[in-house]
């Protein structure tokens, strides 16, 4: 690949939303290059892989990591070019309209239109804020849970009161031997009905309360205990563990909209303020997934499809305004003829 090569759309992120932008930008036969700053596409799914996931359409339910495959195939149908470990800092424009988006490794990639798909930024888990406890990150300190089975008849402790650390509660209360969940607040802030299953369930929460020490082992390797503090009324408890699950939520990370020399308008400092058609203050570049905000905006994988769509759509008529505004429906499209010839011989086996 030549990376001063001209394309006419490029997707930053490879989450779910530029994954289907991928394949939609593929459908609408345009030549699209995917950029993603991990090692692997799938964006966000890759911190709950086994979690099961009822509400994308049509799939009830998937886990993560069945949906990061199925994501990942369409979105390599018509073999857009892909560059991973690839971090862009900053996006510009030359004085035809070119996006130049600046890469870390120094490499700058060139497009007609840009559709911004990055998800909160460069993920990065809020860590535990207490001095040392990176050297347990190798061992028994996990901040997202890859395998459940890892957690089988163990004592666990998890930190948080958000979705994330409710559902990683309920999941592993009929597989580990105790479940304990801390959370500083006074209310967990989950779905409704997950909230009633912990609080129904044998786990034990503790509220007003906050991790306040990591007792180690002898060999100074694990976590053995941990000290909790109850900040209403200072009183503290110890409790022996094998593994502790930190939630806290996830840092925001705006620095590649910051850096651009491109005036886009934003919402909290952070969102790319858009509409509808996905369209961002600068005419040539669209945003897709949890970046955009719009009134009307699905924050669910769904919303993400959606956003998608209408980013490429415009991004294709940005380019060549006599295009049609939509894509034909893939049960018509001439582009699926040949692989659906392909599909239906092997129906035939
Ligand atoms: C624990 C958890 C459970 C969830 N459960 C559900 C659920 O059940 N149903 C649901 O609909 N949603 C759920 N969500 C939300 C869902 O995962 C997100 O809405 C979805 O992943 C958003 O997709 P995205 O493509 O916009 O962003 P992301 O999935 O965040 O992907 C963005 C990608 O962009 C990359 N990137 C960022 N910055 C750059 C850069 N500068 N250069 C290159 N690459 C970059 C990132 O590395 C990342 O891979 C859940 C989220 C979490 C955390």
């Amino acid at each position: 690949m030549k990376h001063d090569e001209l394309y006419d759309v490029t997707i930053i992120g490879g989450g779910p939303a530029g994954l289907y932008a991928a394949f939609y930008s593929g459908l609408r036969e345009m030549k699209t290059k995917l950029i993603e700053y991990q090692p692997q596409l799938g964006g966000k799914l890759h911190v709950y892989p086994e979690k099961m996931i009822w509400d994308v359409g049509g799939h009830a339910p998937i886990t993560g990591e069945q949906l990061i495959k199925q994501l990942v195939k369409q979105g390599l149908t018509f073999n857009p070019t892909v560059v991973l470990n690839e971090k862009i800092e900053s996006m510009k424009r030359k004085e035809d309209g070119t996006f130049i988006l600046q890469a870390a490794s120094g490499r700058q990639h060139f497009s007609k239109t840009v559709i911004v798909a990055v998800g909160s930024g460069i993920l990065k888990p809020q860590k535990l804020e207490i001095e040392g406890a990176e050297k347990f990150e190798v061992a028994n300190l996990h901040y997202t849970v890859k395998s459940l089975k890892l957690f089988k008849n163990k004592t666990v402790i998890i930190s948080g009161g958000g979705n994330a650390a409710i559902d990683w509660a309920n999941e592993l209360v009929p597989i580990a031997k105790k479940v304990y969940l801390t959370y500083r607040g006074e209310m967990l802030k989950g779905l409704e009905s997950q909230v009633t299953q912990l609080l129904n369930s044998s786990a034990t929460c503790y509220f007003h309360t906050s991790i306040t020490k990591l007792i180690a082992s002898e060999d100074h390797e694990r976590i053995e205990r941990v000290e909790l503090t109850n900040r209403e009324t200072g009183e503290i408890t110890y409790l022996p563990i094998d593994e502790v699950i930190v939630n806290h939520g996830y840092e925001r990370d705006s620095s590649l909209l910051k850096k651009s020399e491109l005036n886009i308008q934003m919402i909290d400092n952070h969102y790319i303020a858009g509409n509808a058609h996905s369209e961002s203050s600068v005419p040539g570049l669209y945003a897709a997934g949890d970046i955009l905000k719009y009134d009307g905006k699905l924050h669910l994988i769904a919303g993400a499809f959606q956003d998608a769509a209408n980013a490429v759509n415009s991004a294709k008529q940005f380019i060549e305004p006599k295009a049609d505004k939509f894509g034909m429906v893939s049960s018509h499209n001439e582009i699926f003829k040949e692989l659906n010839r392909e599909l239906i011989k092997q129906m035939m086996k």
